[in-house]
């Protein structure tokens, strides 16, 4: 599913003004009744009062048509607009103008006013601020979106919550509307899917906004959001007549004293993925134990008992991981420095071979073409520096994949896969992956997708989202606690026969993956 960024969609809806020859006001009327429709089938009629929170541009507006519509079909409505600027937008004031047809005044709220009285049984529309917010709120809107947030009422935001940028991250953390639902315009915002922003909401689903589809399919976005639709193109099957051959030669170089089992994982996900051949080059320590564990697996040890000194071979890997449990000894270093200057074959370079190139930053120069960088959080900000906010770190992401020719994975919720301008943002994966070796196993896969012949950003994309939904189903019966990378491993299989299942409607919301928490996603992070 297509991304796309503020300035997009505010051409998407002069677009379709213009195309369609409507007015921006019937456009907003026809959102505003796809949210409408969104509560009256969820509500039922139901009175629980619905505080509606409009500001004065065309979120606003959007709040004020389904406020109408709701008290044209009998709700329990209360509107209020945060009058937090003289330059209402027209729509807003048409808008304004028309609730007062049903003999409802909404109320305004400004700077010194109370705020209106709520009970955590009712319903919160937060209809404040969209995708125009472009500069820090003044104190006394940030303390109705502290007096909302700590109501504790259920909370569904129009577009956005309120108080979050398209571009940056806000400067006040408390002054972002923790949402519990948001119903976004025609496709989720980047945001959405930021560990920094990605907090303020629960769940998502995007409605149709009637802007003008035509036109968005025409749109490239920078941002992509990946899911089983995208992914089935990807998908290349078996051939009956293959042999391990065809399907190539994996080898993972990796592991010391202490820590093989990272070479194990990744050399059991590399063949639970489909590659032909697999060889585990490591340290002599583990010798019994990789070939005591993973019978599959060939095996070609180092000169050395504890550490890998030399990385030297006589077979042709098609694709090569490194770097998971290597550790950063000296001769280590001196090894993956030799290596890196000869070797051809595309890599998947994880750990500490990333910790290596860190800190030896010419060396990035020799990483062979097609190779995949696989960071979590700490290792990305040795390769690319600091960075300001989660959208600043994707613009450096950018730069270093265009610098060196690499994909770059971002790893954590909602990996990121990074070439040159093009983000891919995974939906798969839960907190249960947050354990040891998690970061192996993928290593591994991604090796052996290249060796069966895919190209590195589509062996990227898929892997991380098989890899993803691998933790989904192993999460199952297990809980988020007890799942540990074999668990992956083991549920690869099952990660690809999903692919298969019964085809997906297009995603729109994003499936709740536990029981609805009690409590909003931050509030809890704060222990309130
Ligand atoms: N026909 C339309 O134009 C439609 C618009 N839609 C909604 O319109 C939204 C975008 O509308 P707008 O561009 O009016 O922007 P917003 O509704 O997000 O409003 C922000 C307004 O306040 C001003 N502003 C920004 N930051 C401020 C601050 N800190 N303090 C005071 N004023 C501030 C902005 O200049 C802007 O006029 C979308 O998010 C979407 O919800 C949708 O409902 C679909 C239809
Ligand atoms: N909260 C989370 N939600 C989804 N996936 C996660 C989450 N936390 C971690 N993961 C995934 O687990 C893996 C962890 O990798 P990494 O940090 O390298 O672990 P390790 O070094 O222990 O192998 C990554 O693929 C990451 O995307
Ligand atoms: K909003």
């Amino acid at each position: 599913m297509k991304i796309y960024s503020a300035d997009q969609i505010y051409q998407a809806i002069n677009t379709t003004i213009e195309k369609n020859k409507i007015s921006s006001n019937e456009l907003m009327e026809f959102a505003g009744i796809q949210i409408f429709n969104w509560f009256h089938t969820r509500m039922q009629g139901a009175q629980v009062p619905i505080h509606i929170y409009c500001g004065i541009g065309n979120n606003g507006g959007s709040g004020l048509v389904l406020g109408r519509q709701l008290l044209q079909h009998g709700y329990n409505v209360h509107t209020y607009v945060v009058n937090f600027s003289d330059k209402r937008t027209k729509d807003f004031l048409i808008n304004y103008d028309r609730i007062k047809e049903f003999k409802v005044w909404p109320r305004l709220l400004s700077s010194g006013e109370e705020f209106p009285e709520m009970n955590k049984e009712d319903i919160i529309v937060d209809a404040i601020f969209g995708i125009g917010l472009n500069r820090e709120t003044s104190d006394w809107v940030k303390n109705l979106i502290k007096y909302i947030n700590a109501s504790d009422a259920y909370t569904v935001s129009i577009d956005v919550p309120s108080g979050l940028y398209p571009n940056h991250a806000p400067e006040d953390k408390e002054a972002v509307i923790e949402s519990n639902f948001t119903l976004t315009g025609q496709a989720p915002k980047l945001s959405f899917f930021l560990p920094e922003t990605g907090i303020y909401m629960q769940q998502w689903e995007a409605l149709n906004f009637g802007f003008d589809q035509e036109y968005l399919q025409s749109i490239e976005t920078e941002v992509e959001l990946i899911d089983k639709l995208e992914i089935l193109p990807l998908y290349v099957p078996r051939e009956k007549y293959a042999h391990k051959g065809i399907y190539g030669h994996s080898l993972i170089v990796g592991g010391s004293y202490g820590k093989i089992g990272a070479v194990t994982l990744a050399s059991s996900a590399c063949l639970r993925v489909g590659t032909g051949l697999i060889t585990a080059y490591i340290p002599k320590c583990g010798y019994i134990i990789l070939q005591t564990s993973l019978p599959e697996a060939m095996v070609i040890c180092d000169e050395d008992e504890k550490n890998i000194t030399k990385i030297q071979y006589d077979i042709e890997p098609k694709a090569i991981g490194i770097g998971i449990g290597l550790g950063t000894d000296a001769a280590t270093v001196k090894a993956l420095k030799a290596f890196l200057k000869t070797n051809k074959a595309p890599l998947v370079i994880d750990a500490d071979a990333l910790n290596i190139l860190a800190v030896n930053k010419t060396l990035l120069k020799s990483v062979s073409k097609g190779s995949i960088l696989t960071p979590h959080p700490k290792e990305l900000e040795r390769l690319i520096g600091k960075w300001t906010d989660d959208f600043d770190k994707l613009e450096k992401t950018k730069a270093f994949s265009k610098k060196y020719n690499v994909v770059v994975i971002i790893k954590g919720a909602h990996t990121i896969t990074c070439y040159a301008d093009k983000l891919y943002i995974n939906n798969t994966g839960n907190p249960g992956m947050a354990t040891a070796g998690s970061g192996d196993v993928l290593t591994g896969m991604l090796t052996g997708l290249i060796s069966q012949g895919y190209d590195s950003v589509t062996a990227a994309i898929l892997g991380v989202y098989l890899h993803g939904k691998a933790g989904d189903i192993a999460l199952t019966g297990l809980g988020y606690q007890a799942l540990i990378a074999s668990d992956i491993v083991e549920h690869i299989g099952d990660a690809y026969l999903d692919l298969f299942k019964k085809p997906e409607e297009p995603k729109e919301a994003e499936a709740p993956k536990e029981e609805p928490k009690k409590r909003k996603a931050t509030q809890v992070r704060r222990k309130r």
